[in-house]
């Protein structure tokens, strides 16, 4: 039985001004905490994620805030840890593959595709078999992957985890489109920009909210186009508000790094600040679109499992703001007010 919890007191960090979102209960502190504990012995003990020197950069994360304000519906801990774990582990993939931790656009295909059988395994003969089962402890990546899927398929059915394998890969093949124009230096297209970051995107996260919630979403209610809609707009929505609060730390970061801000700058030919404020527009509007859209589908379809998930969808939606608003450690506004 989890302890009742303390009232949490508020956590700082101002919202994005003009920017459309939903404020969110603070997330209970004794999850936080517990959540907390248990990745950090996740990490150090069972898939040695990180080096000493990168705690406090794992601690400033503070997935367990995170986790907690995205999934309030988790019957217990053991359902927000499925959250958690593979929350690091996709951190972990974009950081050490792709970007802060030495990552980098060269040779990324190669290493995405071996870390993506951690999650959709190689079927192969006897002889090659042991290799590949080898490899995927060879680095900490990897490890993550195995080890966070390992534990999402205890809870998981099968169309649940073959749903979030074809999640990952859309996340992959985005990761490869961002790598491609980087290494040519290319500054895409509005549209185009959308369209990468609609697959370079947290949609892997909101789209396990059953799972973690304890029930299902049959596969065919999920494939749905309207269904399909709603979640490509909450992933997408979700995103640009990465692109907005991330805007400061990638202008900080060496070489350019493309966001949608910087995107609409450069491509349409307006100032930084006029940039942003467009950037802002195009997520309120994603987010009334997915709002309008939610609730056609939910008078549509009025079956319990498709209105909670849909409400998961939203709630994930909402913690994600939360958590990029009052994670200042890692994130700042531009002075643009
Ligand atoms: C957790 C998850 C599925 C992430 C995949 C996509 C991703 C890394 C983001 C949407 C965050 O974008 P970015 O790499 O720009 O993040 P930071 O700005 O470094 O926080």
């Amino acid at each position: 039985m989890e302890a009742p919890a303390a009232p949490a007191a508020p956590a700082e960090g101002s919202p994005v001004p003009g920017l459309y979102h939903h404020p969110v209960p603070e997330p209970d502190p004794v999850r936080v905490a517990e959540v907390g504990r248990r990745i950090k012995s996740w990490a150090l003990d069972e898939v040695e994620l990180y080096p000493e020197d990168w705690e406090d950069q794992f601690d400033g994360f503070s997935v367990g805030r995170y986790m907690v304000a995205c999934h309030p519906d988790a019957p217990t801990v053991d359902h927000l840890m499925l959250a958690t774990r593979l929350m690091v582990a996709e951190n972990a993939v974009d950081d050490c593959y792709c970007e802060d931790h030495g990552g980098s656009p060269i040779g990324l295909g190669g290493r995405l595709l071996l870390a993506h059988t951690a999650l959709d395994p190689l079927h192969t003969t006897k002889e090659y078999q042991p290799r590949w089962a080898e490899s995927l402890h060879s680095d900490a990546p990897r490890r993550a992957y195995r080890s966070a899927m390992e534990y999402f398929h205890g809870a998981a059915s099968p169309s649940q985890a073959d749903r979030f394998r074809h999640d990952m890969a859309r996340l992959h093949l985005g990761y490869l489109a961002e790598a491609a124009w980087a290494q040519t230096d290319h500054v895409p297209e509005v549209w185009e920009y959308l369209a990468m970051r609609q697959f370079n995107n947290f949609r892997p996260c909101p789209t396990i909210t059953d799972t973690v919630g304890g029930y299902e979403l049959p596969a065919d209610l999920h494939a749905g186009p309207a269904m399909q809609r709603v979640i490509a707009l909450a992933g997408n929505a979700t995103t640009i508000v990465n692109d907005l609060y991330s805007y400061t730390k990638e202008l900080d970061s060496p070489g350019r790094h493309l966001n949608l801000p910087v995107v609409i700058a450069e491509r349409e030919g307006i100032a930084d600040r006029d940039a942003y404020m467009k950037a802002i527009d195009v997520h309120n509007e994603l987010m009334h679109d997915f709002e309008a859209e939610a609730a056609a589908l939910a008078a549509a379809c009025p079956v319990p499992s498709v209105w909670r998930f849909l409400r998961g969808v939203a709630v994930w939606v909402d913690g994600n703001h939360y958590w990029h608003r009052t994670n200042t450690y890692r994130y700042s506004l531009p002075d643009f007010w």
